[in-house]
């Protein structure tokens, strides 16, 4: 179990973090997420002991993890954490740099972890390209690979799929995620983007104003958001009479008490999203069709 009691953290006077706990049980993912600048990278570094806390603790099971005041070495060994910029050794191969750290001793046993771990990235193609030919997804993949080389109790991933592509992403995180439960490998996450989430995170915290706002399952939190930071994270959504509405649960009905004048339609693939007046403000919810603009349609709650 990861324990963060009271966390307190400032850079210079104002805390970028203030009394912050929580717990991670161990083998779990857990997600931190919160707008840009409110301290998700901090906190990855702080789990990580790259900066001594101003106040509180930090425990991965008994063992209490400190800063470089305390430290020669920055990371604990059975932690690793791969940063939003990749240290790696841009002259030798993708496969050379997973396996940089495995023992040499079997190289039968070396050759087919690099080759799995590869496969967990989906980088078996790129196996003997130099790293400095790779591009900035395949190099971010090769971070990866190389944080879970060696089987870390707990892995810290800063906006890990930032850099890859939407082609390869879904399939990405899935390879992933499956593996480091498969490997009962605690890992947390600080993404801004809700699909690195919601299918796989056991827990999350949304960070705002230093503090925790929100906690919960992604499933709790997306059904009962609380307030607009929350449901922004998960969809387009509308205040409707003091209630938070999320698009998709407004539907076009003959007649109703809301009516709406089109303004723009958005084809999104399997729907289009309406935006459209309500007492003169913005409203959005999801359609199977398009409305030309100026049309006057109903809608109501699902
Ligand atoms: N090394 C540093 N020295 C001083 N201030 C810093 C340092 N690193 C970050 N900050 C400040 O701390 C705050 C939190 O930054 P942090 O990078 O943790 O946010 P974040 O939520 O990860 O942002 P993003 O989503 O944009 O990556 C910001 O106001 C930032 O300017």
């Amino acid at each position: 179990m990861l324990q963060v009691k009271n966390l307190t953290f400032s850079y210079d006077k104002s805390p970028v973090l203030q009394n912050l706990s929580f717990e991670v049980a161990q083998g779990d993912h857990f997600a931190i997420i919160g707008e840009s600048g409110s301290g998700k990278s901090t906190l990855l570094k702080l789990l990580y002991g790259t900066y001594d806390l101003d106040e509180g603790q930090l425990f991965w099971k008994d063992q209490e993890i400190l800063g470089p005041k305390h430290n020669l070495i920055i990371g604990p060994e059975y932690m690793k954490y791969v940063a939003q910029e990749f240290d790696l050794m841009p002259f030798t191969t993708a496969a050379e740099n997973v396996g940089e750290f495995l023992s040499n001793f079997y190289p039968e046993k070396k050759k087919e972890r690099t080759q799995e771990l590869l496969k967990v990235v989906e980088l078996e193609e790129v196996a003997n390209t130099k790293v400095k030919l790779l591009s900035g997804g395949q190099k971010q993949r090769v971070a990866i690979a190389r944080a879970i080389a060696k089987k870390p109790e707990i892995l810290l991933l800063d906006e890990p799929f930032s850099h890859i592509d939407n082609f390869k992403k879904q399939s990405l995180r899935r390879s992933l995620f499956a593996y480091l439960k498969e490997k009962n490998i605690t890992c947390i996450v600080a993404t801004h983007d809700k699909e690195d989430v919601i299918s796989f995170s056991d827990d999350m915290i949304v960070i705002h104003d230093a503090q925790i706002m929100a906690q919960g399952s992604p499933e709790a939190l997306y059904k009962d958001p609380k307030n607009k930071l929350v449901a922004s994270f998960f969809n387009e959504f509308n205040m409707i009479d003091g209630e938070l509405v999320y698009a998709h649960q407004l539907k076009v009905v003959p007649k109703s008490k809301l009516k709406v004048i089109v303004q723009k339609s958005y084809y999104k693939g399997s729907y289009y999203l309406i935006e459209g007046l309500l007492n003169d403000s913005k409203v959005f919810f999801e359609h199977k069709s398009a409305f030309e603009k100026g049309t006057a349609i109903y809608i109501e709650k699902e």
